[in-house]
């Protein structure tokens, strides 16, 4: 029998600091069968949505985000740490598990009234997801679904998100 996608997500205890379990998604996609299940995966939990583009934080977001895009015929915008873009861009602060961050997205990028999905490997905290929504919405955009590989449930992400259709394809109870 084939391995189930959770089978290929390896966890690293204590990385990258003390405490954290590091949910690993390289040993997901470096076998074409787990990467196959991911992406598939995450295009399906988009098969019934009506949207016009995909918005992926960096960088991981990116690895699952375009192949998503690809996939349903849609383009893709990605989220950028903060100074990497070369256009006019607007920015967003947030806390991560570990450590803070600022990212940005291109103003022109989307269109007023535009209906958005963000991928992204994982929620933890939700405050990666939680920023690329605040992006999206300033550029007035409409975040109509949220899609992650992994959910780590005990960090309460969804809870930041609880306005929002948040779907996961592997949940992890704890974190
Ligand atoms: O729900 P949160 O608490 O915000 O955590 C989840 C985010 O953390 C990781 O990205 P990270 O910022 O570590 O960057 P990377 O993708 O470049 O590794 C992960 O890919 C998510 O984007
Ligand atoms: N525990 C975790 N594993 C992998 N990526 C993460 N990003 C934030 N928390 C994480």
């Amino acid at each position: 029998m084939s391995k189930k996608l959770e089978e290929y997500v390896v966890t690293i205890p204590d990385f990258p600091e003390p405490g954290i379990m590091f949910r690993d998604i390289t040993s997901v996609i470096q076998d074409p069968d787990g990467l196959k299940l991911a992406v598939d995966g995450l295009a399906n939990l988009v098969k019934d949505t009506d949207f016009d583009l995909i918005v992926g934080p960096e960088s991981r977001g990116f690895i699952f985000g375009v192949p998503v895009a690809y996939l349903t015929g849609k383009g893709f915008i990605p989220v950028r740490k903060k100074g990497k873009l070369p256009r006019e861009t607007v920015s967003q602060k947030y806390d991560l598990e570990y450590g803070q961050a600022e990212v940005e997205i291109h103003v022109d990028a989307i269109k007023p009234g535009q209906k958005v999905v963000i991928v992204d490997d994982l929620i933890a905290t939700g405050g990666s997801a939680e920023a690329a929504v605040k992006l999206v919405e300033q550029l007035g955009g409409k975040v109509v679904k949220m899609i992650f590989v992994m959910e780590l449930a005990g960090l309460k992400g969804r809870e930041k998100l609880k306005d929002y259709d948040v779907e996961s394809l592997i949940v992890y109870e704890g974190k």
